[in-house]
């Protein structure tokens, strides 16, 4: 397991990172969202040791991170980084050396990687002749191609179209194993929600929701909705209930603590036919934007 542990950095008098612990589980996927400024980058960069930390420490399976593991490690930064005017191949067989692949593994590790990603036929065009969003794959490849323990991604689907980045999507869950940890940043939580099993929200530099996105998203809700046939204005004069929002028929609206939702369906079915009731599913841009309030 991955576990960013107590993580602050300070830029002059900036405090970028506040004491930010989380942990990344093998063969999940972590999604780190927050607006923009939060501290994502910072944080990622910490772990790959680009950037020092003021305090704080990155774990690898219990014990301090050390370059050497890092090696093995897969990142993909935001500034990117690969070379514009070399060719896509020798460019992926040679990340693969710098990782401490061989040669033969390097160059069948980048052919595979490329296939897959549907680049095969442009192995020995330059990397500028691509267009962007096949530059990303490329980078993405980079990321991939030594196999690694561990994976850091930052942005790695903007400015995607979402044939590429269901693509992307595919190969990383066909070269992630049950024992590799993933972290990727995202502005799109309908990404985010589609693709992560965990999820850490981080607000001004502070952790401020972690956990699992079914549990995140759908979690203990005191907000019902109620469907039914007339107007539905009636629940504004009942005690121990905060209505959100009645139009026409359709109500939704807060349980109070003590207060059973069942009593509420019971006055409703007395005073003609319910159409639907039940909770209201939170969804994760709520959570998203409670937590980054
Ligand atoms: N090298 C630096 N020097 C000074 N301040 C910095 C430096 N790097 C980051 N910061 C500041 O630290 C804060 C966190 O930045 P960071 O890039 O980590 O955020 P982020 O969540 O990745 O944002 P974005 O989604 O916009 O990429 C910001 O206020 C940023 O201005």
């Amino acid at each position: 397991m991955l576990r960013v542990d107590g993580l602050t950095r300070r830029f002059g008098d900036h405090l970028a990172l506040d004491d930010v612990t989380f942990d990344v589980v093998p063969g999940r996927m972590t999604g780190f969202v927050g607006a923009n400024g939060a501290g994502k980058t910072t944080t990622m960069r910490i772990i790959l040791g680009v950037l020092g930390a003021s305090a704080g420490t990155v774990h690898w399976k219990g014990a301090p991170l050390t370059p050497d593991v890092r090696q093995d490690f897969g990142y993909m930064p935001e500034e990117r980084g690969l070379y514009p005017k070399m060719k896509i191949r020798d460019q992926l067989v040679f990340f693969g050396r710098l990782h401490g692949l061989d040669q033969n593994r390097a160059a069948e590790r980048t052919d595979k990687i490329l296939e897959r990603l549907g680049l095969g036929e442009r192995a020995t065009d330059v990397l500028e002749t691509l267009s962007l969003g096949n530059q990303q794959r490329v980078q993405i490849a980079a990321a991939l191609v030594h196999e690694p323990i561990a994976l850091v991604l930052d942005e790695p689907f903007s400015g995607l179209d979402p044939l590429a980045v269901d693509a992307m999507v595919d190969l990383l869950r066909e070269e992630v194993t049950p024992e590799v940890p993933v972290l990727f940043s995202s502005h799109q939580l309908d990404l985010v929600e589609r693709l992560c099993d965990d999820l850490v929200v981080l607000s001004r530099g502070k952790v401020v929701a972690a956990g699992a996105v079914s549990d995140l998203a759908s979690g203990p809700t005191t907000t019902y909705r109620l469907v039914v046939d007339g107007d539905a204005g009636w629940l504004r004069d009942v005690r121990g209930i905060r209505v959100r929002d009645v139009a026409g028929g359709t109500a939704l609206f807060d349980v109070e603590d003590g207060v059973g939702e069942q009593e509420i369906l019971r006055q409703a079915i007395s005073r003609g036919p319910v159409r639907e009731f039940g909770p209201e599913r939170v969804a994760l841009s709520d959570v998203f934007r409670e937590a980054t309030r």
